[in-house]
């Protein structure tokens, strides 16, 4: 971090507040400094050897400068080699292989002659299917050129899929499942695939064998030409992409790539700033909700719980003191699950409660329906969706805060899921909300990432915004409305919520088929509550809000205009997004604005924690 300038200590809040702006402006100057410097020596795309038309399609997108990732793997993977991709969340490997695949098959597609796909990109989740392939669609639209790719997804009926693989596309994303269904029924032919299939990418490598895609993967490997370049991409390396590195990749020079190293450096992305706080079972309501209505975390955030019930008992809970919000999770009906994500990323709402149990679905289906239990008719469960994954490698754009609502069962599922902010150039901020049971998994963490304050780049530091005052002030209105959120609630509006979902997704299918564009056909972040919630619990009232809380909103809402984020979360250029040092979780303390001086939020030592 760049150095601060001193400035004399000056005794009225004024001079304190000129003081901490002075020395704001210093740091922002600094870090600008330092980045243009960093920016200046990094190759281009062209540099790289990419196509013209792929480098204009990508200044359309406001990407101009190659992410690491991207400057070791497109030289590589143009010039032909196998790759095993090992790097950080939210780098660009997406980018890092579509590009170089995409101007292979930009070479070739002249010639064609193909009755199967020259490009197969296997990837664990639908929701990642679908990413995939509105990156590619839109980058092949831009270029301009004749190139086919399709989606195969195992929830398209047989004619669908016969139809998709009919128009002879060039590019099939799909999961290794989908694909293996279409070679058992004959609507892929083996014998083709052979003779087309020039470059296999399999994403998220890591998660393929835990999705239980190893057979399929298995099966696929008797199609895969020697000559075929394979691409393995992962954000972690474990046993798994060991094991598909032997399965899959025929030739004998595979490359990992050099920037990184183990999870605790490497892993998490730099600009991600990480905190926590710590409080009893009770209060973990008290200070999400303290968070939010105080606006002490910039939005977007995405917040992460590990229940489909806990979901919409937070969900109802913000409703009745006016925030809006949407939940996400592996119950609800494909369709109505890309919408939200699309409505999400539009910024069309702030704040996504996000069902994440690190488990496969499988594992959960079993847990969330005992088996021996009387089904009843009313409650009959929807089956979970084996192939949701929301938490590896979707790309939540412009997330700047992710929080633990409930910790995440793995030290793993916690860098996966603080990935989903800080994504290529931007910062972000991470929240942990950890109670006394949370508490072994969160030293684990702590240890792998670094304990050591001064040191350690990823050490999770106290929360310093939220002073125990603030929290009291809120507590209760908070203890009351969380009184009124009984189970019967929560199971009501999960229900509810479940039936409209499925209803409208019918609609949705039929919709986006004509309108891909209209997003405003239904809104995910609609009140759920029976109730009406009170006009009166919408505002914090100024009494309410001791100095130091109330200086942290103000600190919080000047970073956020200083990111040209004040009100309008939609999506802006990499050049517009804020910096490191803007973050005010940086430069900004909840207690005497002389010792965030002095060291920024690390110095702020345990207490924080230990009133509440
Ligand atoms: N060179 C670049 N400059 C700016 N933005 C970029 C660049 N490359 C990719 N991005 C953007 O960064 C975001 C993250 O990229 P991507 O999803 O490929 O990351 P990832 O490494 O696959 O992460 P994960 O492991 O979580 O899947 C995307 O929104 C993408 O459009």
């Amino acid at each position: 971090m760049a150095k601060r300038k001193r400035i004399p200590q000056n005794d009225t809040v004024e001079e304190k507040k000129e003081q901490e702006k002075e020395e704001y402006k210093a740091v922002v100057a600094e870090e600008e400094k330092q980045e243009e410097e960093y920016d200046d020596d990094k190759q281009s795309f062209e540099e790289l050897g990419l196509d013209a038309r792929l480098v204009r399609a990508l200044s359309k997108k406001s990407i101009e400068k190659p992410t690491p990732i991207q400057c070791v793997a497109i030289p590589l993977i143009l010039e032909g080699k196998d790759l095993v991709a090992r790097a950080k969340t939210g780098s660009g490997k997406t980018l890092a292989y579509l590009l170089p695949l995409l101007q292979k098959l930009f070479a070739d597609s002249p010639s064609k002659t193909n009755l199967a796909p020259a490009a197969l990109i296997l990837v664990p989740t639908r929701e990642l299917c679908q990413q995939v392939y509105s990156e590619v669609t839109s980058l092949i639209e831009l270029c301009r050129v004749q190139l086919k790719v399709v989606q195969l997804k195992s929830t398209m009926s047989a004619s669908d899929l016969k139809t998709s693989l009919a128009g002879l596309p060039d590019i099939v994303v799909s999961t290794p499942a989908c694909v293996q269904k279409c070679l058992k029924n004959g609507m892929l032919q083996a014998k083709a695939l052979q003779a087309s299939l020039s470059v296999l990418v399999l994403d998220e490598a890591d998660l393929l064998l835990s999705y239980g895609y190893e057979d399929d993967i298995k099966a696929l490997t008797a199609y895969v030409p020697k000559r075929c370049q394979c691409l393995l991409m992962s954000a972690t390396s474990s046993a798994d992409v060991e094991k598909l590195k032997k399965l899959i990749l025929h030739n004998p020079y595979i490359l990992t790539l050099p920037e990184v190293g183990d999870v605790k450096d490497d892993i998490i992305p730099r600009n991600v700033q990480q905190f926590y706080i710590s409080c009893s079972a009770r209060d973990k309501l008290i200070h999400i909700f303290a968070l939010l209505k105080l606006e002490l975390v910039q939005k977007k955030v995405l917040i992460f719980v590990n229940s489909i019930d806990m979901s919409f008992r937070l969900k109802l809970f913000f409703e009745q003191f006016g925030i809006k919000s949407a939940v996400l999770n592996a119950e609800l009906p494909q369709n109505s699950r890309l919408h939200i994500l699309e409505e999400f990323n539009a910024g069309l709402f702030d704040y996504l409660i996000a069902t994440d149990d690190s488990q496969s679905a499988e594992e959960q289906n079993a847990k969330e329906s005992p088996a021996p239990r009387k089904k009843s008719k009313k409650h009959s469960k929807q089956k979970l969706d084996a192939e949701f994954g929301v938490v590896r490698g979707i790309d939540f754009k412009n997330v700047h805060t992710v929080i633990n609502y409930d910790m995440p069962q793995t030290a793993e599922g916690y860098v996966h899921r603080i990935g989903r902010t800080g994504r290529a150039y931007n910062t972000g901020a991470s929240v942990s909300i950890v109670i006394p049971e949370e508490m072994e998994i969160f030293e684990e963490i702590k240890s792998i990432l670094g304990e050591n304050e001064t040191e350690d780049s990823k050490f999770i530091a106290p929360f310093p915004l939220l002073s125990k005052n603030a929290v009291d002030s809120l507590r209760y209105r908070a203890e009351d409305v969380a009184r009124s959120i009984t189970k019967i609630a929560v199971r009501e509006s999960r229900a509810q919520d479940l039936r409209n979902e499925i209803l409208n997704s019918e609609k949705l299918k039929a919709h986006f088929q004509d309108n891909p564009k209209d997003l405003d056909l239904l809104k995910h972040d609609k009140v759920l509550s029976k109730k009406e919630p009170s006009a009166h619990l919408r505002n914090v009232p100024e009494y309410l809000l001791d100095p130091t809380t109330k200086e942290a909103c103000k600190i919080v809402k000047l970073a956020r205009a200083a990111m040209g984020n004040d009100g309008s979360t939609r999506r802006k250029g990499f050049k517009g997004k804020f910096k490191k040092s803007r973050n005010p979780l940086k430069t900004f303390s909840a207690e005497a604005p002389k010792r965030a001086h002095k060291g920024g939020m690390k110095k702020k030592g345990k207490n924080q924690d230990d009133g509440h």
